[in-house]
């Protein structure tokens, strides 16, 4: 499958939920060719794993294979579970393939990494890796061989708080009250996520000590102790809300800060009113709502877990790292009502 004026890339771990958002993408991408889709057995085909694409897009999956993805694509997408995407992006790089990994073993330091997930098989790579958030690293993504797609909690939880870091005061808590929907788990079975425990129910999990903490931390240069953050399942398939707390000085309004801060990224939107997940769902936009009474500063902040928490930015960094528009092949329409 060749096509001259298009650049070939793939998408490893194809089965899952944010490998059918890769794909949706992908195969609409003017300038992006999908010539290579993978999961971990092979013999099938797109539509057999997700029969919405019947009649729209029924190419081969193939058993994941280093050799060819080097052989048949410039850019490869790993919507892998962590662990095992860094045993993938080692060869790949050395094959002169870009990678865009949106799970979480690229996205911190090796002592943070190890502390939270794992010991890291690839440490070379995080020197030059670039951490996926196109607002924060915009022109490192450009030249980046390696980017790591940020986790969903981290991208709302940050975007809400960039434009108010220099507001804060030092040493008070930054505390991240979030919520989102089950697809944030994958497709993988589980207890927690059984419909039975989810449906008509609301309950906070992994309680100040969820992994995506000390990312949130990382990225805005404060210690993982200021940082207090509880995510909580609500029963919605997609969609995530971070409700912010920060204590702030100075003399401004919220909304004209978010306003010039952002004024020049065209994926995120200042909302007059707070937010809510479904104006959000299907597209990369995050929206942000802020409201300040004396030092107290309320953030809130929305976006689709599965888009601009994973596969629309992916594609975005894609575009940056392929000298493409970062709007290219991004869907702006939101899934409404
Ligand atoms: N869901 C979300 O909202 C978000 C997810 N992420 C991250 O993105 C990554 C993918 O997430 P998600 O799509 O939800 O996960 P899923 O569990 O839905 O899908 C991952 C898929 O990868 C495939 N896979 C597993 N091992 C291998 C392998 N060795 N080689 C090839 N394919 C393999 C599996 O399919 P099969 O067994 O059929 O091969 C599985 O379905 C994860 O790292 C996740 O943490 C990041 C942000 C948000
Ligand atoms: C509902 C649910 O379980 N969500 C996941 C977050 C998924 C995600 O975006 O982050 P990663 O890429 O870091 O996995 C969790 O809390 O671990």
């Amino acid at each position: 499958m060749q096509n001259k004026s298009k650049i070939n890339v793939g998408v490893v771990g194809a089965t899952g939920y944010t490998g059918l958002e890769l794909v949706k993408m992908l195969i609409k991408h003017p300038f992006f060719h999908l010539t290579y889709i993978a999961n971990s057995e092979g013999g099938t085909t797109i539509n057999k794993l997700h029969p919405s694409l019947n009649g729209v897009c029924e190419d081969v999956v193939q058993k994941a294979d280093i050799d060819t993805m080097a052989l048949t694509c410039k850019l490869v997408f790993l919507a892998l579970p962590h662990k095992t995407a860094m045993a993938y992006v080692k060869p790949l790089l050395e094959k002169g393939v870009k990678v865009v990994d949106l799970s979480a073993d690229y996205r911190l330091p090796q002592d943070i990494y190890e502390a939270f997930y794992c010991p890291h098989t690839d440490a070379k790579n995080l020197e030059h890796v670039v951490y996926g958030l196109p607002e924060l690293n915009r022109e490192a993504i450009k030249s980046a061989k390696l980017v790591a797609n940020p986790g969903c909690f981290p991208t709302s939880a940050i975007l809400g708080l960039l434009p108010f870091m220099d507001k804060r005061i030092e040493n008070t808590p930054i505390i991240i009250d979030a919520k989102t929907g089950v697809s944030g788990a994958g497709k993988k079975l589980s207890e927690v996520t059984h419909f039975v425990n989810v449906n008509d129910n609301l309950f906070a999990y992994n309680p100040l000590l969820h992994r995506h903490a000390p990312e949130i931390a990382d990225k805005l240069n404060v210690s993982f102790d200021e940082v207090s953050f509880v995510p909580h399942l609500v029963p919605v398939n997609r969609g995530m809300i971070s409700s912010i707390y920060i204590q702030v000085s100075g003399d401004f309004d919220a909304l004209d800060v978010v306003k010039e801060f952002y004024k020049n990224d065209v994926h995120v939107r200042v909302s007059a009113s707070p937010v809510d997940m479904k104006n959000v769902a299907g597209t990369n936009f995050c929206d942000i709502y802020a409201q300040r009474k004396g030092k107290m500063l309320f953030i809130s902040s929305s976006i689709d877990n599965l888009m601009r928490g994973a596969s629309s930015q992916a594609v975005v960094n894609a575009n940056l790292m392929m000298g493409f528009d970062e709007t290219t092949a991004i869907p702006d329409i939101a899934y409404v009502p």
